[in-house]
């Protein structure tokens, strides 16, 4: 009989600066059509990186490569020195935690409940502990609740750990499948497109809750349509453009790639974060070049 109700550890964390994913030459393609080609990419502990690139360019195919939803055509990838095994539930297991584009959430279960599911890789209740609910079942359902209600008090929701989940507005929606995310222990949090629909206020506490989950040592790999969230966010960004991966750098370097602004935008970087700044640092500029020139008049004038 299986009474082991311990809660299994954590994935040990990887030395800051260390590759937590090596992405290898990956590749996916659909029949004829190559969704991803020959892509490089790692995220470093301690790191939040962002990966954007318009509409059909592969962010989401390549999410699902490193995510065990699908098994790349070429291309390895690792975690944390593993090559990661081609299922997704083992890939949660070996500590790579994703959300969805479109949210999927357990509509009719309550917020708390919807954590506990995200737990499931982490608790080994054995099938006999569970339908006896023995005391070490009790034990271990308690340790996981604790945890559960501390995830939601990180990300903002312990006051509605009995609401059903699909009467949450939807920004707080987004936040339970962070928190339910988070249930898993991952030492990778993969997020895609986690501000969509959000107005400007939750995009904020959006970004606030993604610093957070960085500061506790969880390494994030983002994808986003908004570019001021992604440049204020990311240590690094790399673009796909055509499954390919076009450039890779900080946010400054990636802004002001001519080919990024042509082939990803056609135009410069909307609501391009520093902008206003920028505006104003040129406008001091012209008014001391117009105060210079006419400074030496000033002094013939005398
Ligand atoms: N399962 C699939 N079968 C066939 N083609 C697919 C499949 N999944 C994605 N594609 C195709 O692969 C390409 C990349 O799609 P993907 O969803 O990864 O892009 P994306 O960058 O995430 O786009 P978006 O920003 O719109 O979400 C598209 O041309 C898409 O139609």
């Amino acid at each position: 009989m299986t009474t082991d109700t311990t809660t299994k550890s954590a994935p040990t964390g990887a030395t800051p600066g260390e590759p937590v994913l090596d992405a290898r030459g990956v590749t996916m393609r659909f029949g004829g059509l190559t969704a991803v080609s020959d892509v490089d990419l790692t995220v470093n502990a301690g790191e939040i990186v962002g990966l954007i690139g318009p509409n059909g360019a592969g962010k989401t195919t390549f999410f699902n490569c490193l995510t065990g939803l699908y098994v790349p055509t070429e291309g390895e990838v690792r975690y944390k020195g593993q090559i990661l095994p081609p299922k997704s539930f083992k890939v949660t297991a070996a500590g790579i935690a994703r959300t969805f584009q479109n949210i999927r959430l357990f509509a009719n279960m309550t917020v708390l409940e919807n954590v506990l599911v995200g737990r499931h890789t982490r608790t080994k209740e054995g099938l006999w502990s569970a339908l006896l609910r023995g005391p070490g079942f009790h034990k271990a359902e308690a340790a996981s609740r604790a945890r559960a209600m501390e995830l939601l008090e990180f990300v903002g929701l312990a006051g509605k750990a009995d609401h059903l989940a699909r009467n949450l507005p939807y920004g707080e929606q987004r936040k339970l499948e962070i928190a339910r995310a988070l249930a898993s222990e991952p030492g990778l949090l993969l997020l895609d497109e986690p501000t969509a629909g959000m107005n400007p206020q939750e995009t904020r506490a959006a970004e606030e809750l993604i610093f957070a989950i960085r500061d506790k040592g969880i390494a994030v790999l983002v994808i986003e349509h908004d570019m001021r969230f992604i440049m204020n966010l990311c240590d690094r960004v790399a673009v796909l453009v055509q499954g390919k991966k076009l450039i890779e750098g900080d946010a400054a370097t990636v802004q002001s790639d001519e080919r990024v602004i042509a082939a990803y935008l056609g135009e410069p970087l909307a609501n391009d974060p520093g902008a206003a700044e920028a505006a104003e640092v040129e406008a001091a500029e012209a008014a001391a070049e117009a105060a210079a020139q006419t400074a030496p008049a000033k002094e013939n004038d005398r």
